[in-house]
């Protein structure tokens, strides 16, 4: 499949959200990253990934994404309200928080006590992600009913997407009104590359701030999710994670440098092997260009093909011990470690239309995983945390863990 990628790699999802923006040509240009295929996805993706996909770019996100984490270790610290305590929300508005930094220019204070009430801003940003994202795969599927009239899950992908394109727009006039007056001499920030690069205009920074925001947040969160878990309930494999940001991170509050990130190898691995066992994904979509034949079978041009790297990922014929999470296996070195075939892991996808934020999201969890070792034991006060697939794999359960601060 991936070898029939072509140019302009298709994929065939977000299509209700793709008439919602097509609908409003005096707001959008086109229906965005996630839904758009051909030379218009190429267009816009040229230009929007070059401030942000290389690992050239992304550390200049390093030390403001540093301070946030931080400050958001500080804040899980604080004794919890319940005594068994969802830290998912938290979490939520931990990469909320980073989303808004790294592509908005903005502190959005989801930590503060305001910002916790229901109809805060960031409540409401983090519920109508959540709402457009569990809408996408009944829209997408069955027979788009939405496309003669509103049907109620059209009128809710509407209405959260209505919000999150007026904070967007208040956003963005916001920083326009100020970009005019920046002192020349400091660097560019990711917004600002938009705003100065002639191939985009105001149109089209919108509705990437809206992709970014849809497809930034549920998928950091659920990711950190299951890692958390996974140390959680792993106590000889978090020691170990420990004893790296021990000799890595000097105090508790150190923060984690171009050095430190280069050396974080265990962490690395345990990032990656709670992806193979617990992937947003369930694998990676594309509407075939070209006949392809696959196992003996001849698939059509334009056929809807989606691999299952989930199920690959769990076979003991790829990796020894399937079902066990044990990092170790990523590490060039150890007896564990074989070299997995190249198509098998792909949590982020591949190729020209694979995560344009990859390297900031592994960037992001890299600190937190070390920084929240290095300050707490972690324990898991639930039960066994499975997953359920809507358009990107949820946690099945509430995210049970307590935070012990370490001497
Ligand atoms: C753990 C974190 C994340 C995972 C596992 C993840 C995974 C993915 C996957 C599997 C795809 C489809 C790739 C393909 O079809 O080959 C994708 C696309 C995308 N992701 Fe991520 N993602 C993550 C975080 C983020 C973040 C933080 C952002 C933005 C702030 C983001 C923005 C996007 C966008 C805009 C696309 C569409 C790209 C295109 O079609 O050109 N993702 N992501």
């Amino acid at each position: 499949m991936f070898r029939h990628e072509g140019k302009y790699p298709q994929r065939r999802s977000h299509l209700a959200l793709e008439k919602y923006r097509l609908d409003r040509p005096n707001v959008y240009n086109s229906g965005g990253l996630l839904p758009t295929n051909g030379p218009e996805w190429f267009r816009i993706r040229s230009v929007l990934q070059k401030g942000l996909s290389s690992p050239q770019a992304v550390k200049r996100f390093l030390k403001g994404s540093d301070q946030i984490i931080q400050e958001w270790i500080e804040f899980i610290g604080q004794p919890p309200k319940k005594h068994r305590n969802d830290y998912l929300p938290e979490i939520s508005r931990l990469f909320l928080e980073l989303t808004g930094y790294s592509m908005l220019d903005i502190r959005l204070d989801s930590f503060s006590y305001h910002e916790h009430q229901k109809h805060s801003r960031t409540s409401r940003l983090i519920k109508a992600a959540y709402v457009t994202n569990s809408c996408i795969l009944k829209t997408d599927n069955g027979p788009q009913l939405w496309r003669k009239f509103e049907t109620p899950l059209y009128r809710k992908l509407r209405k959260s997407q209505e919000y999150m394109e007026d904070v967007a727009i208040d956003l963005l006039s916001l920083k326009m009104s100020l970009f005019k007056e920046r002192d020349k001499y400091t660097p560019l920030t990711l917004l600002e590359t938009y705003l100065s690069s002639p191939e985009l205009d105001f149109k089209d920074i919108i509705g990437v701030i809206c992709d970014f925001l849809l497809a930034g947040i549920d998928t950091t969160t659920y990711t950190t999710s299951f890692l958390l878990y996974h140390l959680a309930i792993n106590p000889e494999i978090q020691h170990k994670a420990y004893e790296e940001s021990l000799k890595l991170l000097k105090t508790p509050q150190s923060a984690v440098t171009e050095d430190v990130l280069k050396e974080a190898v265990y962490t690395k691995a345990v990032l990656k092997e709670s992806l193979r066992l617990r992937p947003v994904s369930v694998g990676i979509g594309r509407i075939l260009q070209n006949e392809a034949v696959f196992s003996t079978y001849p698939v059509p041009a334009e056929t809807v093909v989606v691999s299952q790297n989930q199920i690959s990922c769990r076979l003991d014929k790829y990796f020894e011990c399937a079902d066990k999470f044990s990092p170790d296996r990523w590490i060039k070195g150890h007896p564990l470690y074989k070299q997995a075939h190249p198509f098998l892991l792909l949590p982020f996808g591949h190729g020209p239309r694979s995560c344009i934020a990859r390297r900031l999201a592994e960037q992001n969890m890299v600190i937190l995983t070390l920084k929240v070792v290095r300050n707490y034991k972690i324990e898991w006060a639930g039960g066994t945390l499975d997953s359920r697939s809507l358009l990107i794999n949820k946690p099945d359960g509430p995210i049970l863990l307590t935070f012990k601060k370490r001497e």
